[in-house]
């Protein structure tokens, strides 16, 4: 019999968390599964609990919260020989990673669909010795934004972040950095770097338009120094999903990025506060089988 783990983090999906673990429980296992769930307690329980369904050759791990306890979920299966599909069922305020993989974003829409899946090859991203799911930013922009209120977060969504980037101008918000990738280098004073693997980076879904979860390329957007006009325009191009064609901005699409400053500065990881720069960023093409709604 095919086994799955749910892992659940119980402090997202608020109250309604392990009503939506028993519904995922009692689907799968109408679909043949053996199911057991974990529920996570602190940052790394999930990271954990999937290396030990990576030992135990689970066939199944579903991810039962946000993009958060997912980032968890997929740094615990690094370096295992044996990777269980996975499954997502979003609880989080963003739910970037669903989005990009047109996963209901509605926890019961989610569980229903696990009914009637098809798998889909997702890449992954490396940063240093790390994994992650969606997206790197690095510049004193990213480090502000690493310290949105989760309050603003669930209120504002994206336009939280464009909040704190606006009040980053109050100082000098720029550095000096240098972005080698593939044969090419960039170097220059910029103000962010951003290396996202999908379409949907914060729940704002125009940043890269054109990324695909499995398309085997990290897409990378220099935002250039600027001052508050042309941050103007390079606002007004990234909500009209035509970021890559701003003059302020290098756009390019690389398989492996080094990024370095002449400045202290710690990067962002899938909306956390990350490593220090320096880093080397890198694509895992087709790393997770992601069980998708099968489509007709
Ligand atoms: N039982 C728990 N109580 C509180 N925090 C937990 C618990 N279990 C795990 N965590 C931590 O909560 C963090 C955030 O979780 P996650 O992103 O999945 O949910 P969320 O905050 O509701 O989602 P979002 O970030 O989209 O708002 C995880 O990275 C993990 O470290």
């Amino acid at each position: 019999m095919k086994q799955a783990l749910i892992i659940l983090n119980p402090s997202s999906g608020k109250e309604k968390a392990h009503t939506y673990a028993k519904q995922t429980s009692r689907l799968l296992e109408e679909t043949g599964y053996t199911v057991a769930v974990k529920e996570t307690q602190k940052e790394f329980d999930a990271t954990a609990f999937s290396t030990e369904a990576c030992k135990e050759k689970i066939d199944l791990v579903v991810s039962l919260g946000g993009d958060g306890t997912l980032h968890e979920t997929i740094n615990g299966m690094m370096n295992q020989p044996h990777r269980p599909k996975l499954a997502v069922v979003p609880l989080g305020t963003v739910n970037d990673f669903a989005r990009a993989l047109h996963i209901p974003l509605q926890p019961e829409k989610a569980i229903n669909m696990l009914r009637s899946t098809t798998t889909r090859k997702a890449d992954i991203g490396k940063i240093n010795d790390q994994l992650f799911i969606n997206v790197v930013a690095a510049g004193q922009l990213a480090t502000s934004l690493s310290e949105v209120p989760s309050e603003d977060k669930s209120k504002l969504g994206f336009f939280a972040y464009v909040k704190e980037g606006i009040k980053t101008f109050a100082g000098d918000a720029s550095c000096t950095m240098s972005v080698e990738y593939d044969e090419q280098k960039w170097e220059g004073r910029a103000l962010l770097f951003i290396a996202a693997l999908t379409n949907s980076v914060g729940g704002f879904e125009q940043l890269a338009p054109a990324a695909e979860i499995d398309d085997g390329y990290l897409h990378c957007f220099i935002i250039k120094d600027t001052n508050l006009f042309t941050t103007a325009a390079v606002g007004t191009s990234l909500l009209a999903g035509n970021l890559e064609h701003s003059k302020y901005v290098h756009a390019f699409k690389a398989k492996r990025v080094r990024v370095s400053t002449n400045n202290d500065l710690t990067t962002n990881v899938d909306g956390e506060s990350g490593m220090s720069l320096p880093v080397t960023i890198e694509l895992i093409p087709s790393y997770i089988d992601v069980l998708i709604p099968l489509t007709k």
